[in-house]
C-alpha cells in the first residue's frame, strides 16, 4: 500500500483526485489543504513528514488567480515557487515521489505547433512566471520529481471557465468570448486519473517535465460554444479578439501541449476534450 499525501486537496484537482480515489485500492490517501498543512510553512511540512510515512506527494496547492497575481506577486511566488521548493526538499529527504502540477501559461504562445517539454518557456504574466520558477525549484531539489504541465483545467467544482460560462449564460442574454487564444481544455478527473496511473506504473517514474491535456484544440470561444450546445443555453456567444476583452494579465495566444512524451512513458490513453466536456456536463 502506497501512502499518498495530497496537498491543496480542496481545490479543483484535489477534488478530482478524491472523486476517483476509490478506483485505486492499492493507494492510501492523506488529503490536506491549507488548514491541515500549509505548504508555505517549512517547519509544518517537515513535521508532517516526520510523523507520517509518505511514499508520494501530489501537489495540487497553487495560486491560480491569473489576473489577481499581477497585483499580488509576492503571494503568487510564495505559493507557486517557495512552497514547491519546500515540498521538493522534504520529498527528496524522505525518498518520496513528488508529482507537481504546472501550466501552459509558462509559454509565450508564439508557437505554431504543439509545445514540447524541451521548448523554451517565456511567460507573459506573474502567474506563469511564478509557476515556471516553481518547476525549476522542484527539479533542482528533486531531479526525480514529475512536473506535469496541464492547461485550461475545469470540472464540476471550484473556480473554472466552464462553470463561469454556465453561470454567465444563465444571467446574461449575450456574452463576448475571445477566439484568438487557442489551447486545450482539460477535465480535472482525466488529469487525476493520469497522475494515479503514473504513480502505479510498474517501471516507476522517471523525473522531469511532462505535458498533459485532453486531446484536440479549441479557442475559449469554441469551448464556450460547446458548453452552450451541451447545456441547451439560449445565450448568444459573440466571438471577439483579445483586444476587445482586455484583462490584467496577458495570456498566451497559443498553448496547445504536445503529449507524446507522457503517452509513451506511461501508456496513457487521453480523452478528446469534447468527449470529456460531455462527461462533465452529464451528457
Ligand atoms: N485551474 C486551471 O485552469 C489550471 C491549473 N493548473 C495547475 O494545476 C494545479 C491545480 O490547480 P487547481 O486545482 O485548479 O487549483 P485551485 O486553485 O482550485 O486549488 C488550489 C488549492 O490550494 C489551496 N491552498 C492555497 N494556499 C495553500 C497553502 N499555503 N497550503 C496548502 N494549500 C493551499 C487552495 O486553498 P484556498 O482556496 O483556500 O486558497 C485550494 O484549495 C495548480 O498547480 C495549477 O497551477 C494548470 C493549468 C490550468
Ligand atoms: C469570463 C470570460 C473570459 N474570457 C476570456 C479571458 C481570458 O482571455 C480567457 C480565459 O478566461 P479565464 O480568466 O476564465 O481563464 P484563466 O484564468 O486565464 O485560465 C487559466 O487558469 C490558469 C490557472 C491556468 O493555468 C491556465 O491553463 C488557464 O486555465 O477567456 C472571455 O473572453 N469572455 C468571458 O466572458
Amino acid at each position: 500500500m502506497k501512502n499518498i499525501l495530497v496537498t491543496g486537496a480542496k481545490g479543483q484537482l484535489g477534488n478530482a483526485l478524491q472523486s476517483i480515489a476509490a478506483q485505486y485500492p492499492d493507494l492510501s490517501f492523506l488529503y490536506t489543504d491549507r488548514e491541515e498543512l500549509d505548504i508555505t510553512d517549512a517547519a509544518a511540512v517537515n513535521d508532517f513528514f516526520g510523523r507520517q510515512t509518505i511514499d508520494a506527494v501530489i501537489n495540487c496547492a497553487a495560486y491560480t488567480a491569473v489576473d489577481k497575481a499581477e497585483q499580488d506577486e509576492e503571494a503568487a511566488f510564495l505559493l507557486n515557487f517557495q512552497a514547491p521548493l519546500i515540498l521538493a526538499e522534504a520529498c527528496a529527504g524522505h525518498n518520496a515521489t513528488l508529482i507537481h502540477v504546472s501550466t501552459d501559461y509558462v509559454f509565450d504562445g508564439n508557437a505554431n505547433r504543439p509545445y514540447q517539454e524541451t521548448d523554451d518557456a517565456s511567460p507573459h504574466g506573474i502567474y506563469g512566471a511564478s509557476k515556471l520558477r516553481g518547476e525549476a525549484a522542484v527539479l533542482g531539489y528533486h531531479p526525480n520529481a514529475v512536473v506535469i504541465r496541464t492547461s485550461w483545467l475545469y470540472s464540476r467544482t471550484g473556480v473554472n471557465f466552464a462553470l463561469r460560462m454556465q453561470q454567465l449564460m444563465q444571467e446574461k442574454e449575450s456574452l463576448n468570448v475571445v477566439y484568438d487564444q487557442t489551447g486545450t481544455p482539460t477535465y480535472a478527473p482525466d488529469l487525476a486519473a493520469a497522475i494515479l496511473t503514473i504513480l502505479q506504473h510498474p517501471d516507476g517514474v522517471t523525473g522531469g517535465i511532462y505535458h498533459y491535456s485532453n486531446e484536440g484544440v479549441a479557442s475559449w470561444y469554441d469551448f464556450a460554444v460547446a458548453i452552450k450546445a451541451l447545456t441547451g443555453s439560449k445565450c448568444e456567444i459573440n466571438p471577439v479578439t483579445t483586444d476587445q476583452y482586455p484583462t490584467a494579465a496577458k495570456r498566451p495566444a497559443y498553448s496547445v501541449l504536445n503529449k507524446a512524451k507522457i503517452k509513451a512513458a506511461f501508456g496513457l490513453n487521453v480523452p478528446y476534450w469534447r468527449d470529456s466536456l460531455a462527461v462533465c456536463l452529464g451528457k
